[in-house]
């Protein structure tokens, strides 16, 4: 199983520009969450500083009993080791073809014979749709399959913990969902944690099992992935839908005077951006068939039922319906059955009136048409239908 992250109060700055601050979040082992927030908020910093590779000024990242922002040196190097990285470019070797870019850490972490490295190095390569192209350089591939070597090469360690920066730059839509698939059939078979950060909405609303976002220097939130997807706060709700208009700006957030502006051009009918209202869950992407099953997936079920009292009541409706009926009366739980909210949620509850599916409504509230020719007598008249 992959390992638990704890951070607690991390805060970031560069001189007197604060990156963000009191940032806690607790990554569930062998689970994947995702990390939004707009372009310069930070995520890369806070991907850097989990591995040690950037200092936060203050708070805590722990990983199996060590805290990565006040350990020493020899005991970073050694958690570092529980790590994979996928950097933006997949950051390989230009000069190393491919083979020795995915066997370098473990030529430089190991003591493994050269057969033993060639064994591990084929299977990351194969399983990462890679086999065959072993000889090629970096220059002479595709953005897609660098992406897939780096993940090759950050997996031969076989990390407990996985970041992934950004998997989405450069590539395009559909190369985009086959690096999601990948990073889902690698936690189905590792059991791995993993962190994504991107500003990617497809692959943050399809992929996670938890969601979270940086905003104005802050973590506006971070847990199950259906708390996000259905809150109503202005700036997650802007983000989603890739709008122009919210407190959002062109680099990061509007000042009030610009905000009113913006709102009065598009109450006057200019295009705010993006398609449609996106709102509401989709279903999760799952590892592909004939893969185990995640046991990530399996814990997170438990323990998102333990907290489920202490979510907004749109999370738990969300939760409660992706549930199958065995599961449902496995909790005690049914679709439109809120348990006890807390109190800062109380305006957002939910109505209790049940949805129905298409062709199930009772039949006293299902319409009637009006017949070709007029109604026949005895059929209730327009002004008596319900
Ligand atoms: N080593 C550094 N020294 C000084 N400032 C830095 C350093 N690294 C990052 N920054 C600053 O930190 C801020 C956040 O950068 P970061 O790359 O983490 O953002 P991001 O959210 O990952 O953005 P994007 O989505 O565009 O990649 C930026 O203003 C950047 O200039």
């Amino acid at each position: 199983m992959g390992a638990e992250v704890v951070v607690e109060g991390l805060t970031k700055s560069f001189g007197r520009q604060t990156i963000w601050r009191d940032v806690t979040l607790t990554l569930p082992p062998g689970e994947v969450s995702v990390l939004l927030g707009p372009s310069g908020t930070g995520k890369s910093v806070f991907l850097k500083s989990m591995i040690g590779l950037l200092k936060p000024d203050r708070g805590k990242c722990v990983v199996n009993g060590v805290d990565i922002v006040r350990c020493g040196e020899r005991k970073l190097y050694e958690i570092r080791k529980l790590f994979g990285v996928l950097f933006q470019d997949g950051a390989l070797f230009g000069s190393m073809n491919l083979y020795d870019n995915v066997a370098f850490p473990l030529r430089e972490h190991t003591k493994k014979s050269e057969t033993e490295i060639r064994r591990i190095v084929l299977e990351k390569l194969e399983m990462t749709g890679l086999a065959g192209a072993e000889k090629k350089l970096p220059g002479e591939i595709s953005g897609g399959m660098r992406k897939r070597a780096g993940l090759a090469r950050a997996l031969v360690l076989d990390p407990e913990i996985i970041l992934v920066d950004e998997p989405d730059s450069g590539l395009d839509p559909v190369r985009t969902t086959y690096i999601s698939q990948l990073f889902l059939d690698v936690n189905a078979q590792s059991d791995a944690t993993f962190l994504i950060v991107t500003h990617n909405i497809n692959l943050a609303r399809t992929v996670p099992d938890n969601l979270g976002m940086l905003f104005r220097k802050e973590l506006v939130m971070f847990g199950p992935r259906e708390v996000l997807l259905t809150s109503e706060e202005p700036a997650v709700k802007q983000f989603l839908n890739g709008r122009m208009d919210g407190p959002i700006g062109m680099s990061e957030e509007k000042d009030s005077a610009t905000m009113a502006a913006e709102r009065a051009m598009f109450d006057a009918g200019h295009h705010a951006g993006g398609v449609e209202e996106v709102v509401g869950i989709p279903p999760q992407m799952q590892p592909a068939p004939g893969l185990p099953v995640r046991q990530g997936a399996i814990r997170r079920k438990d323990r998102v039922m333990q907290i489920l009292h202490t979510l907004p009541s749109a999370a738990q409706e969300g939760i409660i319906e992706s549930l199958t009926p065995e599961e449902q009366a496995h909790y005690g739980v049914h679709p439109h059955h809120r348990v006890e909210t807390p109190s800062w949620d109380r305006t957002v509850e939910m109505t209790s009136v049940p949805r129905h599916h298409q062709g199930e409504l009772p039949a006293e509230q299902v319409a009637r048409l009006p017949r070709p020719g007029g109604h026949r007598r005895g059929d209730p008249g327009p002004e008596q239908l319900p």
